[in-house]
Parts: C-alpha cells; structure tokens; sequence
C-alpha cells in the first residue's frame, strides 16, 4: 500500500498543515489520495450540534477528496484533550484495530493514503494503544513532522529513535517553520537518518505542494 503515517515531535507543530500539502505535491507527482485522522479531539460544535474536526476539513481540502468528513474522521470528541480522555469522558471503548479498519480504503494503483495521528508518537490514540501502535498495525513508513523551536532537536532524535524501533521506516522528516523566527535546528541533517524537507512560515490562504517533497 502506497501511503504514509504523519506523525509529529509534539501536538500543534504543522501534522495537518505539512500533510495536506504533502497530499498536493502527491497529486502533482500522479496520484490519488485517500486521507484519514481516525480519531480527533478538539473539534468544533457546529450550529446543528454535530461536531467538526478542523484536520479532517484540512486533509480533505488538501487531497481535494470526495470523501465526507465522517469516512476520513469516525472518531470525533469535543475536549481538547488526549484521545484516550476524550473516550473515557465519552464512555466509549475504542481500539486500536478500529481505527486501523477505519484507515483501510481499498486502493487503487494511482491512489496514495495519508494518515495522521493525534499528538506525537507516543501520544494516546484509544483506549489500547499510542499513535505508534497504529502505525504499526497500517504498516505505513512515517513522515515526522518538526516544529522548528527550541527543543526541537532533542525531540526530533528521540522520536525518530522510538519511530525506528517500532520496526517501521522513517520516510522523512519535515522542519516545520511554525514561527516566523531564527532556526533552531540547525546540526539535525548530521544526526537523522532519512531526507528533511523544510517548510517555511507562509500564510498563503491556498495549500502550496510541500517543495521537492518525493513518494
Ligand atoms: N509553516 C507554517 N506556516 C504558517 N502557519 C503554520 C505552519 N505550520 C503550522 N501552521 C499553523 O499552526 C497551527 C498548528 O498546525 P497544525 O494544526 O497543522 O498542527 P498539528 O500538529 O496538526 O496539531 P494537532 O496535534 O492538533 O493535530 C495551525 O493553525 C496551522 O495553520
Ligand atoms: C487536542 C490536540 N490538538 C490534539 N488533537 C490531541 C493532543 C493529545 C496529546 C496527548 C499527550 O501526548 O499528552
Ligand atoms: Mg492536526
């Protein structure tokens, strides 16, 4: 299956912002693509009561998919909490394998699949397992996604570290600027094994394809 698990040194370092344009530069090199956020909190009470994830309409704009929102999000909570809270407040039991079900599109040769997780690596997705635990079950190699802030490469090298035990390949890296400000990442090229693409601050309205982003 052609497709990639979108994962991130932390929660709000730029997974849906970097995964929809890696959906475009994906479009431009021929393909399809089917994108999911299995699950996600924080998301929005709409006029009518039902909930919106602000990812999932993100990743759709981005893949220009015709998919609706609640076959690319089954699971929507509204705390902006972790996954697994969010279910406990719901008394909802959801696992791992349901997600990974909820991510299994059948493919066509020309059709690519993004998923994005919740948080970081380790963060909560179920009641059962972490972000890394639905990776392992999509089997999908993993983009990491890095917000270019002070830390970063420590996070950076303990994420790709934990991403390369878990037995899956590390597609790449993205050094996300989040901030318009200075680079803090700066010696990663030498430390990480895999190409990093960078993204600089925009605030272009329309979603530009990630520069020289490659399948
Ligand atoms: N390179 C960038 N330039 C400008 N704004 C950015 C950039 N990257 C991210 N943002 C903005 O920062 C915010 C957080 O980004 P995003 O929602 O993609 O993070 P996330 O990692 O997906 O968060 P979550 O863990 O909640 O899914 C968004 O408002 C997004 O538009
Ligand atoms: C609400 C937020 N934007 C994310 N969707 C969820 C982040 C969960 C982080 C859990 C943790 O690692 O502590
Ligand atoms: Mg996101």
């Amino acid at each position: 299956m052609t497709g990639f698990f979108i994962t991130g040194t932390d929660t709000d370092v730029g997974k849906t912002f970097i995964a929809a344009r890696i959906a475009r530069s994906l479009i431009q090199q021929g393909f399809s693509v089917r994108v999911r956020k299995p699950i996600a909190s924080g998301c929005t009470r709409q006029a009518d009561g039902s909930l919106l994830s602000d990812d999932a309409l993100r990743l759709q704009q981005g893949a220009n998919s015709n998919e609706n929102l609640q076959e690319i999000c089954p699971y929507q909570f509204e705390p902006a909490i972790s996954p697994h809270l969010a279910l406990q407040q719901a008394g909802k039991w959801v696992t791992i394998e349901q997600l990974a079900q909820s991510c299994h599109p059948t493919l066509g040769t020309r059709e690519a699949l993004l998923v994005e997780g919740a948080g970081g690596w380790l963060s909560p997705l179920a009641n059962d397992g972490f972000n890394r635990d639905l990776a392992v079950q999509l089997r999908l190699p993993v983009i990491l996604v890095i917000a270019n802030r002070l830390g970063c490469i420590n996070h950076a090298l303990l994420t790709a570290q934990a991403i390369q035990q878990s037995g899956l390949t590390l597609h790449c890296a993205v050094v996300n600027q989040v901030h318009d400000k200075q680079d803090f990442s700066s010696g990663l090229e030498d430390w990480i094994e895999c190409p990093i693409y960078r993204q600089e601050h925009t605030t272009d309205s329309e979603i530009i394809p990630l520069a020289d982003f490659k399948l």
